[in-house]
């Protein structure tokens, strides 16, 4: 959008001034400065009808630095033109970041000098003394100096807004007693898999599993306790699923696992392995050295179902598990 505005900003600037330089019968100006506003719009339009940036930031930053550099060559109107390169330093580091920014910014000064002080000065048009050529030089400079310290505050206080975000981001995805995903995250992939195979006509399926008797383990051995045994159940579900499936911490002692391109009979398999991998693990957290079980209702999620109903249906199962005795799979048995 900056850029844009800059497109037309310099259309209409340079138009104006062409148009004033054709009354003044300065043609040579009138026709550069028409030039220029031409190539402005279009990177205008450029901009407008493509979705990429790169050329017409570049056909901005190199007919401005030329367009310059013509108005130091020629003076422009009574030896003003060089007023005009100020404009430079900030637009050529907005455009072009810090490093491509300040290489242009230099190869600019470079020419600038050959055109001020080759041949004595003899090589321009204009006419300007050699006090106005060392202050115009030391201020570009200063302005370029100050321009740079901008875009390294900005540039900085940039990235260390994104790193904020993009860490607010992962913990707005993430529970953080396990370090799996949170239930906002888990339906977020859920729907997204669930479009993905809609299109493909494949299934895929939930294991919903809840934790046996948690609530003794806390009673009995505490809080933290729990805390710890809820983290090594993370562990052992993230350690035997494969890379493309999901665990989410679904609630206080239950889990939601997504198993993508899997149908109900493959689920079940995953479903008992975990179920044995939790029975048979010895958790030995301070004075708790007891086995652990879990319950689990299986789901399958296929084009004609809903997520809803599919996530009902796990939960259905699950509380199946519990009434049969605990440390179960239950399923649709059809
Ligand atoms: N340590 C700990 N406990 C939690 C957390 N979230 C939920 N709980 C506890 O989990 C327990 C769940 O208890 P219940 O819903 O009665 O279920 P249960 O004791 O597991 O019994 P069943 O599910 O019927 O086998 C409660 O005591 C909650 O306080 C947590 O983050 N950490």
């Amino acid at each position: 959008m900056i850029i844009n505005l800059f497109a037309l900003v310099g259309t209409c600037l340079t138009l104006a001034m062409g148009f004033r330089a054709l009354l003044e019968s300065n043609f040579v100006l009138a026709m550069v400065l028409t030039s220029a506003a031409l190539i402005f719009f279009a990177a205008h339009l450029a901009i407008r009808f493509s979705s990429s940036y790169h050329l017409p930031s570049r056909l901005v930053l190199y007919s401005l630095s030329l367009l310059m550099l013509y108005l130091i060559y020629s003076g422009g109107v009574d030896n003003t033109g060089p007023l005009w390169t100020y404009i430079l330093p900030p637009v050529a580091l907005f455009l072009g970041g810090l490093s491509l920014g300040l290489f242009n910014i230099v190869l600019f000064s470079v020419l600038c000098l050959f055109l001020l002080y080759f041949n004595g000065g003899h090589f321009i048009l204009a006419d300007y003394t050699d006090s106005y050529k060392l202050r115009f030089i030391l201020s570009f400079f200063t302005v370029t100096f100050l321009s740079c310290c901008y875009e390294y505050s900005r540039k900085a206080s940039y990235e260390h807004i994104q790193s904020l975000s993009d860490k607010f981001e992962q913990l707005a995805k993430t529970d953080p007693l396990t370090g799996l995903a949170n239930r906002r995250e888990m339906m977020e992939q859920i729907n997204k898999e669930y479009a993905r195979l809609s299109r493909n006509n494949s299934t895929l399926s939930l294991l919903l599993l809840d934790v046996d008797r948690f609530k003794t383990i806390n009673d009995g051995f505490g809080h933290d306790v729990g805390d710890i045994v809820l983290q090594e159940l993370a562990n052992i579900f993230t350690q035997n699923i494969r890379v493309h499936d999901i665990v989410a911490r679904w609630g206080g002692e239950e889990f939601l696992i997504m198993l993508p391109d899997t149908n109900t009979q493959q689920a079940i398999e995953v479903a008992e392995k975990l179920l044995n991998k939790v029975a048979t693990h010895h958790f030995e957290i301070k004075h708790f050295r007891k086995q652990v079980t879990v319950s689990i209702g299986v789901a399958e999620l296929h084009p004609l179902t809903t997520v809803t109903n599919a996530v009902a249906k796990a939960d259905k199962y699950l509380y199946q598990a519990k009434q049969n005795g605990r440390n179960q799979v239950c399923y649709d048995a059809q």
